[in-house]
């Protein structure tokens, strides 16, 4: 099956390095969860796979042959700027869209009714966009890149200023044209959302992808946990070679391996946790998003980066 190929894009404003051989590929069927600290590429790249920005070298491939204007065609796309023409009404500005793209009036019509009743928002059809809410006019531009069918799905920052009802419809859509079978690459600063849908992550810093792969995949090669519900204090760990405490708390204690450390270190904590008392659970704990995001985020940003940030501001 097709997928969205990001290959090496490098990217610099004046001085301003925006992106360093940028690479990743958004699957068939997959939601892609795109994140990085403010100013680290994620809206430059998208920009780049749309054909709205030129980048100085690589390539964005569909389907292995590089990205023209007719697959960008296909290409349904929020913009992090939104692109709505605020005076012109909710319905008729779906239609003049998909028109655009080149449906033809009946299948535009039919298109804005089934994408306005979806999003929750067919009773605005007839007001003009600058008289949504915030969160409605988010709603229509979701309903702007979706209603000519595209087969790529690119959004920068969909849920930004969403309620949490808004969450979960935008969410259900996009599981939903995952299911049919297209890559949907979003980007977001809510990291727990971000974990709860995205199938692959990529953490982004300075330009560059610095972690990428499945939630799982992501968790268990970072750290080496394990929580041990059982002896009444922590003091059992301290005799395990190459094992921190990093909490005790009650009959609990979370312990971690240094570095890497060897393959059976957890047989040795759970040996010395037996010795010490019965073991109620014994579990791996797995770091969440947000702490991986801030291991990985806030390791040293390449000085040349920082420099020409300060240099621009
Ligand atoms: N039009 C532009 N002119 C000059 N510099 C720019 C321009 N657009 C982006 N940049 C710079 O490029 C870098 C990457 O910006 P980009 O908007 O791609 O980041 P981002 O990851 O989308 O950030 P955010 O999470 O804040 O939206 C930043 O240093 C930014 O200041």
């Amino acid at each position: 099956m097709a997928s969205l190929e990001i290959d090496a894009l490098n990217k610099t404003y004046g001085s301003v390095r925006a992106l360093r051989d940028m690479t990743f590929d958004v699957r068939a069927g997959e939601i892609f969860g795109f994140v990085g600290s403010n100013g680290a590429g994620k809206s430059t790249t998208m920009r780049i796979v749309l054909g709205v920005l030129a980048q100085d070298s690589g390539e964005v491939r569909w389907d292995s042959a590089p990205l023209g204007p007719d697959t960008r065609r296909r290409i349904g796309y929020m913009p992090e700027e939104r692109g709505l023409y605020p005076r012109m009404k909710v319905g008729e500005q779906l239609v003049y869209l998909a028109r655009l793209h080149g449906m033809d009036t009946a299948a535009a019509r039919a298109s804005m009714e089934r994408w306005t009743e979806t999003l929750g928002i067919e009773e605005r059809r007839g007001d003009e966009v600058l008289k949504l809410s915030l969160g409605n006019q988010q709603r229509v531009q979701l309903a702007a890149a979706l209603v000519h069918e595209p087969d790529i799905l690119v959004l920068d920052e969909p849920f930004s200023g969403l309620d949490p009802v808004a969450v979960d419809v935008m969410s259900g859509v996009l599981r939903e044209q995952a299911a049919a079978g297209r890559p949907v690459v979003f980007s977001s600063h809510q990291l727990e959302l971000v974990e709860r849908l995205s199938d692959r992550v990529g953490i982004v810093r300075a330009g560059s992808m610095v972690a990428l792969g499945g939630i799982d995949e992501l968790r268990t090669t970072e750290h080496r946990r394990w929580a041990v519900d059982g002896p009444p204090d922590s003091a059992w760990a301290a005799g395990v070679p190459e094992v921190r405490v990093l909490e005790s708390s009650g009959t609990t204690t979370v312990v971690e391996a240094a570095g890497t450390g060897p393959d059976e270190v957890d047989q040795a904590v759970l040996r010395a946790a037996l010795a010490a008392g019965p073991v109620r659970e014994f579990s791996l704990v797995r770091p969440s998003l947000t702490e991986l995001y801030r291991d990985v985020v806030a390791a040293d940003v390449p000085a040349e980066q920082v420099e020409t940030e300060e240099g621009a501001a």
